[in-house]
């Protein structure tokens, strides 16, 4: 039989266009999907909890994590850190699961350097416009942070070259169909399925 590893993708987007909520719709419908919970020193939002949206953790905490080479990637994203704890991802992955980041830009040009065999997601908003009414209306951040966030979108968005695959998120269901697309077909790529295959033909001639 040919053994599976996991495939890791990570999704990225700026601030509001939706990553969260198309991600929790994706995994409605895709069991063998594992998220990766990050780490972060922002304060919690009305209804987060900890462990589940995110391990929320002190600066202290988080350079702990840096220093102990514990994460697979962090940023700092508009005076916070985020970050993925490595771990997880790799004993996910070697245990046949896919596994999910839902990064910023920077964290997610650090895994492409450590691990390029990622399948890299952008999300754009249909425009502008509509970022900074989806922003807004969720209401979790300031006025001050909606406006930090909305400039370091400017720069994000620059970056959507660097994906292999961008994803429109102008209706929901519409934006998961085609992550599930994208999830779906990179099982069948052949360079994926020949490694694979590759490494079952050396296992039976031994
Ligand atoms: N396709 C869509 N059409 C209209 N509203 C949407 C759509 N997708 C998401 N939203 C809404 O936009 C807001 C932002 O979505 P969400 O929190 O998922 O964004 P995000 O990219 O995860 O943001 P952040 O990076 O800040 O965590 C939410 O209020 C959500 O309900
Ligand atoms: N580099 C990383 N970025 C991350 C991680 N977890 C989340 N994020 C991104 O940060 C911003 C802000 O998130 P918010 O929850 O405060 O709105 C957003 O783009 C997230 O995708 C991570 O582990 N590493």
């Amino acid at each position: 039989m040919i053994e599976e590893k996991g495939i890791l993708f990570i999704l990225s987007g700026p601030s509001g266009v939706g990553k969260g909520t198309v991600r929790k719709a994706l995994f409605e419908q895709d069991t063998n999907l594992k998220y990766s919970i990050s780490m972060t020193t922002r304060s919690k939002r009305e209804g987060e909890r900890d462990g589940v949206d995110y391990f929320f953790r002190t600066h202290d905490e988080f350079k702990e994590m840096i220093q102990q080479r514990k994460l697979l990637e962090y940023a700092e994203y508009v005076g916070n850190y985020y970050g993925t704890p490595k771990q997880y991802v790799e004993k996910m992955i070697e245990d046949g699961h896919d596994v999910f980041l839902e990064i910023e830009v920077q964290g997610a040009m650090q895994v492409k350097e450590n691990f390029p065999q990622g399948v890299f997601i952008f999300l754009i908003p249909p425009s502008l416009e509509e970022l900074k009414n989806r922003i807004q209306d969720r209401g979790t951040e300031s006025e001050d942070l909606i406006s930090s966030r909305l400039e370091e979108a400017r720069n994000e968005i620059e970056m959507m070259d660097a994906y292999d695959y961008v994803v429109v998120n102008d209706d929901v269901m519409n934006a998961v169909s085609k992550v599930q697309s994208i999830v779906q077909g990179e099982h069948c790529k052949k360079e994926r399925v020949i490694k694979q295959y590759k490494s079952l033909l050396e296992v039976e001639k031994e």
